[in-house]
């Protein structure tokens, strides 16, 4: 369970964050989303303390994430648009490996996880491509490989889909509902619902740092156009 309690966050004398509170449970598919500048980027960096809030809290199953930063960064993980950026390595499984390698792991344990990971992501015949030869999709797929071979209970997308076309934005997420259904938690930061709010569990909706909306996506869909998010049935 992640638990944001009365989250305030502020760059120099703006409010970004205020007074975020929200459980996410195990096993969850949640959307999040706002305006721009609405504060979801300033949320999440926050799941795995990438930020430190001004006021209020962030833990993981009880555990405070700016105490225990690494066992956060290790049950959450974190995929940001623009994945090229995230890259270390130059092949798929080089880069893959890199976070388990950075876990003091054993070399048969960090293949199991690299292979298990581009598997989920229909990447293992990939493993020794170079990045950069890879199209926009599969790039996104490698970023969600990366994060998956940590293992985490939840992971996080901002914004993962932008730039994709449909048949690759599709391929993610159904890959997103495989892990759902493997009982990883999915927190997606979009503007974007087509093909999500049919998926996910939950949509929460930020304005101008707070919880403006949090319900079942086809209860929230109504309220969209209100709060700057369109509508994704129109
Ligand atoms: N490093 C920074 N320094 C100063 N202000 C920042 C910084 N990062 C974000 N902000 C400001 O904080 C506010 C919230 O930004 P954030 O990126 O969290 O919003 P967002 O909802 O993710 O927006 P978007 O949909 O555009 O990605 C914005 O007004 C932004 O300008």
């Amino acid at each position: 369970m992640i638990e944001v309690s009365d989250l305030r966050y502020r760059y120099g004398d703006v409010d970004v964050l205020d007074g975020v509170t929200l459980s996410i449970p195990d096993g969850q598919y949640c959307l999040l989303v706002g305006p721009n500048g609405s504060g979801k980027t300033t949320l999440v960096r926050h799941l795995n303390a990438l930020l430190t809030p001004d006021a209020g809290t962030v833990t993981v199953d009880g555990t405070d994430v700016t105490d225990d930063p690494v066992v956060a960064r290790t049950r959450i993980g974190m995929v940001f648009q623009h994945p090229r950026d995230q890259f270390v390595a130059a092949t798929v499984a080089a880069d893959v490996a890199f976070g388990p390698e950075n876990l003091g792991l054993d070399r048969a344990e960090i293949d199991r996880r690299v292979e298990t990971a581009l598997d989920a992501v229909d990447l293992g015949d990939a493993a020794e491509s170079r990045i950069d030869a890879l199209s926009g999709g599969e790039q996104a797929r490698v970023a969600i490989a990366g994060a998956l071979a940590m293992e985490p209970d939840y992971l996080v997308l901002d914004e993962p889909l932008v730039g994709l076309d449909w048949p690759a934005r599709k391929s993610v997420l159904d890959h997103l509902d495989a892990l759902v259904a493997d009982g990883t938690g999915v927190i997606v930061v979009t503007h974007d619902l087509r093909g999500l709010h049919e998926r996910a569990d939950r949509l929460v909706a930020l304005h101008a740092g707070e919880v403006v909306l949090d319900a079942s996506p086809a209860e929230a869909l109504d309220a969209l156009p209100d709060l700057g998010i369109r509508d994704p049935r129109c």
